[in-house]
Parts: C-alpha cells; sequence; structure tokens
C-alpha cells in the first residue's frame, strides 16, 4: 500500500519544481515594469503571479475538491491598468506548463503542449488561492515566491507549498532555486527541493531531478555551544534583529548569524546550516501569514526541531490566512529550543523594564 499522501507529495513536488523552473527564467529576463507594490508595500512580480498559476493548476487538476490559501490573487491583473503584466503572466505561466512531462508528472495535471490555457483560465487558476483558510477540513497554502525582496535581489528565495488539513501541516515542500546543494560547498551547484510528510521524515531533493535523484534524510545536529548560532531575516522591516542581538548575547553565542531571506532559513536549520530561527515582531502589528510557516514548521518537526511561537505555544494553522496575534517564531533543536525560549522571554523582561 502507498504511504499516507504519497499523491500529494507527488504533485507537490512536480509543482513546485515547475514553479521553480519559470522563476529562475523570470530572474534572469525581469524588466522595469514587472514588478508591482502591494497595498503593505511589499513587492510583487510577474514570477510571483504566474509561480501562482503553475502551482494551482497541478493542484486543482489533480484534487479539484481542495480550496488553496495562496498569497496573491489577480485583481490588479484584471483592471485594465493590469494588461501588460497579464499578457506577460499569461505567457509565462502557459510557457511553463505546457514544456514536454518529466519522470513523475502526468499530463491529467494540466501539463504538455497540448494545455494551453486562456488569459482568462490562468486569472481564475491564480485567484484559485482566495480560500481564507480555517480550521476544518483539507487546504493547501501557497506562497509562489517567499522572499521577493530576496528574488529581486538574486539572493534566496523560495517557492513554498504545503497540504494542511484539521489545522495540523501534514506536508511541505519547499523549493530553493539558489540554495547551494550542499552546504559545505557554497560557490558549488545550487537548487534543492525540501519535503517533510507528516510522520515520514524531512528530505532534500535535487531541484533538477527530484523523481530520480535520492533523496537525502535531514535531521537536526547537536549543536556545540561554538557552532550554534542564528538564522534570522536580511530585513530589518520582517523581523526584530536587535533583539535577536540581545537573545544570542544571553545565549553566550559568538558565532555570527546567518542572514538569508525567506524560508530557505527553515531548510538551512533542517540540514544544520544554522542552529536557532528566531523571528520576534517588529511592533508594526504585523500578523504572519500560514503560507510563510506552514511548510517550514512541517520540515523542521520532521527532521527532529521544535517549533512554537516566544511563549511556547504551536503555531495555529487554523485560524484563517494569519497565524493570529503575533508573539513570533522560535525553532531549533529539541535541546536549543528550550534554552531560547528562555533567553527571549529574559530578553522580553529586559525590554518592559
Ligand atoms: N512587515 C512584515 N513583517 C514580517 N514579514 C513580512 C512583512 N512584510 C512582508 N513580510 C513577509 O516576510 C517574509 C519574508 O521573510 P524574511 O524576511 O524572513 O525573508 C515574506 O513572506 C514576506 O512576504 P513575501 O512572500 O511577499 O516576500
Ligand atoms: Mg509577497
Ligand atoms: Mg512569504
Ligand atoms: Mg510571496
Amino acid at each position: 500500500m502507498a504511504l499516507p499522501y504519497a499523491l500529494e507529495k507527488q504533485v507537490a513536488i512536480a509543482a513546485v519544481r515547475r514553479a521553480c523552473v519559470l522563476t529562475s527564467s523570470v530572474f534572469n529576463q525581469l524588466v522595469k515594469g514587472e514588478t508591482l507594490t502591494k497595498d503593505d508595500k511589499s513587492p510583487v512580480t510577474v514570477g510571483d503571479f504566474s509561480a501562482q498559476a503553475v502551482v494551482n493548476t497541478l493542484l486543482t487538476r489533480a484534487f479539484p475538491d481542495d480550496p488553496i490559501v495562496g498569497e496573491e490573487d489577480a485583481a490588479d491583473l484584471r483592471a485594465e491598468s493590469g494588461a501588460v503584466m497579464r499578457e506577460r503572466i499569461v505567457g509565462l505561466a502557459n510557457d511553463t506548463l505546457t514544456a514536454d512531462l518529466q519522470e513523475g508528472e502526468k499530463e491529467e495535471w494540466g501539463l504538455g503542449p497540448s494545455h494551453r490555457q486562456t488569459a482568462a483560465q490562468i486569472l481564475d487558476t491564480i485567484d484559485r488561492g482566495t480560500f481564507n483558510g480555517g480550521p476544518t477540513g483539507r487546504m493547501w497554502t501557497l506562497d509562489p515566491i517567499d522572499g521577493t525582496k530576496g528574488f529581486l535581489r538574486g539572493e534566496q528565495y523560495a517557492v513554498c507549498l504545503a497540504l494542511i488539513v484539521n489545522s495540523r501541516v501534514e506536508l511541505g515542500v519547499m523549493g530553493c532555486p539558489n540554495l547551494p546543494i550542499s552546504s559545505a560547498n557554497p560557490s558549488g551547484p545550487k537548487g534543492a527541493i525540501f519535503v517533510a510528510v507528516r510522520g515520514q521524515g524531512a528530505h532534500q531533493f535535487s531541484l533538477s531531478n527530484p523523481f530520480s535523484d535520492p533523496p537525502i534524510p535531514l535531521t537536526i545536529p547537536a549543536f556545540t555551544q561554538e557552532d550554534l548560532n542564528l538564522l534570522e531575516s536580511v530585513e530589518k522591516a520582517h523581523a526584530k534583529l536587535s533583539f535577536n542581538d540581545r537573545v544570542a548575547e544571553i545565549l553566550g553565542i559568538t558565532r555570527p548569524p546567518t542572514r538569508m531571506d525567506s524560508q530557505a532559513k527553515y531548510c538551512s536549520l533542517a540540514r544544520g546550516d544554522g542552529g536557532i530561527y528566531l523571528r520576534m515582531p517588529v511592533g508594526s502589528g504585523y500578523k504572519e501569514k500560514i503560507w510563510d510557516h506552514a511548510p517550514g514548521s512541517v520540515l523542521v518537526e520532521e527532521a527532529g526541531g521544535v517549533i512554537t511561537n516566544s511563549r511556547g505555544e504551536p503555531l495555529d494553522f487554523g485560524l484563517g490566512r494569519t497565524l493570529g496575534e503575533n508573539f513570533g517564531v522560535v525553532a531549533a533543536g529539541k535541546v536549543p529550543h528550550a534554552r531560547v525560549l528562555e533567553a527571549v522571554q529574559q530578553a522580553q523582561k529586559e525590554e518592559s523594564k
């Protein structure tokens, strides 16, 4: 008998791989006018929209009844002012979806040369991501480009997809086109997919041949005090980095933090490139989105780690599109996690004095 979620895993890997092919090629061709600024002032590119169209196409064909909580929607593209971007996005999505089938892919998922979609179909496919989430049932959550600012800088970003069932993340897949395959060889080949299924472990696959190259099992290693360091955001507006510095000081950490955009940080944690993921709110009232943590959280847990908010409570993926009131995120191996929580709470006490 097939393992639980075997088909979901296969479809999710295929979807994320195709989306990564698209985003990598978009980066090399991105021109002025292909980026919009959203209401929250964050950027979104033709890559984000077309990657969402690609992933949603596979999910819709393979699992027509599953709702999708996706970061992007097509409202701006339906407006007359969005006509040029719309045309480009439709072209990019169709080019990606109609490419020849690879090992592990099926035509019935909307793939291959005969599956060109109209502009109206592509926009509707993007808008399959407008589901609001909630506590019960099956749903996917998608961040077509997580770390758009990193993507625009040519640095780290990830295509992130997770399956949530009754508020619990059961499957997470993250494609990281710019992440070195081996952290021991940072200037070596790049491109990895990270996959976790609840109860089945965490694995790294090659982005170029995820269905044929052997998966690499991932376990968070036991760190020595000298090796322990923090994985944190590049963007000061996304996480309170000065707070992280104080936590590192309390913990006696000497190794400098690793700054990286996107959920590639969770991937790095799962394979031991850094020991502690710490993301504390900057006080702007921003609520964390479920697509920014769902796949990373199951990857960390399946790699043997623990992920909670700064109060030590589990993240709640059943509240809707966000994680609710923002108490930050702390993820690490089991042993350091308890120490980090204590240090975070100490630093919070100092701040409130
Ligand atoms: N004000 C904010 N505070 C925290 N996170 C934010 C904020 N604005 C955008 N983000 C999201 O933070 C994530 C990037 O995190 P990091 O800083 O760790 O790379 C992205 O999901 C980004 O969205 P996006 O998916 O649009 O890039
Ligand atoms: Mg965004
Ligand atoms: Mg994101
Ligand atoms: Mg995004």
